[in-house]
């Protein structure tokens, strides 16, 4: 497993986020969390991120506890990952490329020239042109804009990524490319890939399980045909109201058929 989480309780004052969720994410997996908004999606991968811990529960990622994990252990720790937020959260006064270099500045001491390739070679990944280096942010599209903070997320060659919300505010053919790039790269790279996402298209064509949070824990938890056998009337709403029938009938009825 990359990441277990057991029992976690989250408590801000007076109200629960989550009173016992667990859920299990394996290696070199798209894996979805889904919920309704305010069900704690954001807060459990911050959890699982270290930028929030939880009351009780214990969650592990790659291999360590990050209950009791050493200080030393939790920055070495940060490496292995990266995270893309919801806004893409890029500098506005570096350019993109200064953008990617951050973490490669800080954390390792490759010489100006390899941060350079580096940086070269991780624009190139997610498909945007060399000179997009050059530019600011406010100079980019919004798909632009979410390739961007990509490469810096991958900068330090993570073997996990966070996506939250990747492809929203991105226009459907903006949104089914970052479904394509992130597929390509979890093969090219070999990477762990945890998602929030309420976007059907990505959970029809690109996650290989998911973890659907309400009622303050996780009501179901599999691959989509697992998920789609649940009653929750979260479930129901969600991939069963009459637009996602009509528009996954082929990939519903598949399912059905592969599960008899
Ligand atoms: N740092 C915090 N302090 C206090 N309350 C918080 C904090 N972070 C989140 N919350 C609360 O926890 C609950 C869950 O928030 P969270 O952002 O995880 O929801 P979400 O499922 O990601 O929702 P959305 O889909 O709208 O982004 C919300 O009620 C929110 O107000």
């Amino acid at each position: 497993m990359v990441i277990e989480a057991k029992g976690i309780v989250t408590r801000f004052g007076e109200r629960t986020v989550h009173d016992g969720v667990s859920l299990q994410i394996r290696e070199n997996e798209i894996y979805g969390i889904l919920g309704e908004s305010g069900s704690g999606k954001s807060v459990l991968m911050k959890e699982m991120i270290m930028l929030l811990e939880p009351n009780a529960g214990e969650m592990m990622v790659l291999g360590k506890d990050l209950g009791t994990i050493s200080y030393k252990e939790a920055q070495q720790l940060r490496r292995e990952w990266g995270v893309l937020f919801q806004f893409g959260a890029l500098y506005s006064s570096m350019t993109i490329a200064e953008n990617i270099e951050v973490q490669l500045k800080e954390y390792t001491d490759i010489s100006k020239e390899m941060r350079d390739k580096l940086v070269r070679s991780k624009i190139a990944l997610v498909g945007l042109d060399a000179h997009v280096g050059s530019l600011y942010p406010a100079e980019l599209s919004g798909g632009m804009i979410k390739r961007a903070a990509l490469a810096r997320a991958l900068a330090m060659e993570p073997k996990l990524l966070f996506l939250d919300e990747p492809t929203s505010g991105l226009d459907p053919v903006g949104a089914r490319n970052f479904d394509a790039l992130i597929v390509e790269l979890r093969k090219m790279l070999g990477i762990t890939v945890v998602m929030i996402t309420h976007d059907l298209d990505s959970i029809f064509s690109i996650v290989d399980r998911m973890a659907v949070l309400a009622d303050k824990r996780v009501v179901a938890e599999g691959p989509l045909e697992n998920v789609l056998q649940s009653q929750h009337p979260f479930v129901e709403a969600f991939f069963k109201n009459d637009y996602t029938k009509e528009k996954y009938v082929d990939k519903l009825e598949k399912k059905r058929v592969e599960h008899v």
